[in-house]
């Protein structure tokens, strides 16, 4: 392996020119403002609503937190989104995931206003990633822009395996990839021969969520790995991809932890930004 494309670094330059922009906007009178929501006490997500909380303060983003108890109706949620959207005051809307079962994602998606959609989830904005648009986007998808970015991989032409299709990570990245003129594959559970199009590509980049999917016999040398996956197993949090044995091979890979997460929050905040200068004409 030539490079571990590690995400720290990365994530604290974003934060670092995040903090520089926020006080100019600030100076401006404009306050960029996040409102976090969550639904329910899922464990992870009060981890994950921590570190978003943190950031947010450490850039001079002002988090507003809401809370809903688990049996929150969906009507009721819905009915909140739609206060916020109108609220002049707030500037991005995000929601947790995942929520309890009575409430679909789905519906959130489709009605936080576009312009206020901090996880670009919105059917709007992840339809215009396949036009070409690509200022507002899902954090995760940002985040491995970021590393391909950060790290001078090339995209253009080269054979890239998306493994898993989410409408929230797969998806997307296979639209903005395609902008960067990648020869992109989206492989799913019902993919006949993985290895036979694993072994084919210069880049792979899983996110299904399932330890040791990707072995060292599927990868061929110098492939370009990105590990989106996150599996505990023994207690031991682990991406997709089986490390120890890929790495070697591999001419760049992520570690997880270590790798695309870090940046998620980091991409969520410049998300933030980036909507209230649409909001404030800037
Ligand atoms: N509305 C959203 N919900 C969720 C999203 C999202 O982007 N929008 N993503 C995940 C959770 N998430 C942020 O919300 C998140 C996941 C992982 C990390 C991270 O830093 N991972 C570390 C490991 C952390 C650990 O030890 O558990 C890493 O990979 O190195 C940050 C944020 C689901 N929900």
């Amino acid at each position: 392996m030539k490079k571990l494309l590690e995400g720290k670094t990365p994530a604290n330059k974003i934060t670092e020119n995040l903090t520089k922009e926020i006080k100019n906007l600030k100076n401006d009178g404009i306050n960029p403002t996040l409102c976090v929501i969550e639904v329910g006490d899922d464990p992870a997500s009060k981890i994950y609503l921590r570190v978003k909380r943190n950031l947010a303060k450490k850039v001079g983003i002002n988090e507003v937190g809401l809370h809903f108890p688990a049996d929150t109706s969906q009507a009721e949620l819905l009915g909140k989104i739609k206060e916020l959207n109108q609220d002049p005051n707030i500037d991005g809307i995000m929601v947790q995931l995942p929520v309890p079962p009575q409430i679909d994602p789905r519906a959130i998606f489709e009605t936080i206003a576009p312009e206020k959609d901090a996880d670009g989830f919105s059917p709007l904005n992840l339809g215009r990633l396949w036009e070409g648009q690509s200022d507002i986007i899902p954090a995760t998808v940002r985040s491995i822009l970021t590393l391909i970015d950060y790290y001078g991989i090339e995209m253009a032409g080269k054979n890239t395996v998306i493994i898993g299709r989410s409408v929230i990570v797969g998806k997307p990245l296979a639209a903005v990839l395609l902008g960067r003129d990648a020869t992109v594959t989206i492989a799913h559970s019902k993919t006949k021969d993985l290895a036979t199009l694993t072994k084919n590509a210069d880049v792979i980049i899983s996110d299904v969520g399932k330890a040791h999917l990707v072995t060292e016999n599927m990868v061929k040398d110098g492939a370009v790995i990105i590990d989106v996956g996150m599996n505990r197993e023994n207690g031991k949090l682990m991406g997709d991809v089986d490390f120890d044995t890929v790495a070697p091979k591999a001419d760049a890979i992520t570690p997880v932890p270590g790798g695309v997460g870090p940046l998620t929050v980091a991409s969520l905040m410049k998300q933030a930004v980036i909507l209230t200068r649409k909001q404030h004409g800037r």
